[in-house]
């Protein structure tokens, strides 16, 4: 399983400096969707030439426009994006066949899709790299959330999936036992006193 490490900070100089600590333990880097938002997608520019060697993964959260957003993303240096699974088929797929033609993933998100296992088998024949089982941080904080339905969710769709939303070193052990390709950690790792050595941490807790 690779460890997928979620930046929600809001400047290119704070992420920088947040993938510098942290980079030697992670597979892949996400640009969160509030640092896009607030920094650009230079951002992602800057943390790919930074990181050359390791997947750079800009959460766009893809609405419309998939195949615009997708194309100016991968040429900002993007490995790959996300699109929202309720989006309209024909954006997922616009986006997909902009990945295709940069030899680049889309990654389709789940984030509030009441049937993720249905939506998950859809998006993945329509070509998908992997979805992601994501409960959002206001879902989070919804009382009876439960982080156990992303990992039966993700087992029961029988596709590749990322889980996402919660992931801490107490979670991912299950988050590896149900199968996931993909473990992503925002809050554990960017919100530890010592963020280089909270992501080692949840690095060695992967067997
Ligand atoms: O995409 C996101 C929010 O939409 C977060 O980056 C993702 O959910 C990570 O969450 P956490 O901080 O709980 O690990």
């Amino acid at each position: 399983m690779k460890l997928q490490v979620a930046m929600d900070v809001l400047t290119t100089a704070d992420a920088l400096a947040l993938a510098a600590k942290v980079a030697p333990h992670v597979d892949i880097i996400e640009l969160g969707t509030p640092l896009i938002k607030a920094a650009g997608l230079s951002a992602v520019t800057a943390i790919k030439e930074a990181h050359p060697d390791k997947i750079v993964f800009a959460d766009l959260k893809t609405m419309d426009a998939g195949e615009l957003e997708a194309d100016i993303a991968f040429k900002a240096g993007a490995d790959l994006v996300t699109v929202l699974g309720v989006a309209g088929d024909s954006t997922i797929s616009g986006a997909i066949a902009a990945g295709k033609a940069h030899g680049k993933g889309v990654v389709v998100d789940l984030i509030g899709v009441a049937d993720k296992v249905t939506r998950a088998r859809e998006v993945v024949a329509l070509g998908a790299e992997f979805v992601e089982m994501h409960a959002g941080l206001d879902e989070q904080a919804e009382e009876g959330f439960t982080f156990q339905t992303l990992l039966s969710d993700g087992e029961t769709s029988g596709v590749d999936f990322s889980v996402a939303g919660g992931v801490n070193i107490s979670t991912i052990a299950s988050v590896q036992s149900a199968g996931a390709t993909v473990a992503v950690a925002g809050g554990a790792i960017y919100s530890a006193s010592d963020p280089a050595a909270a992501a080692a941490e949840l690095r060695a807790a992967i067997v």
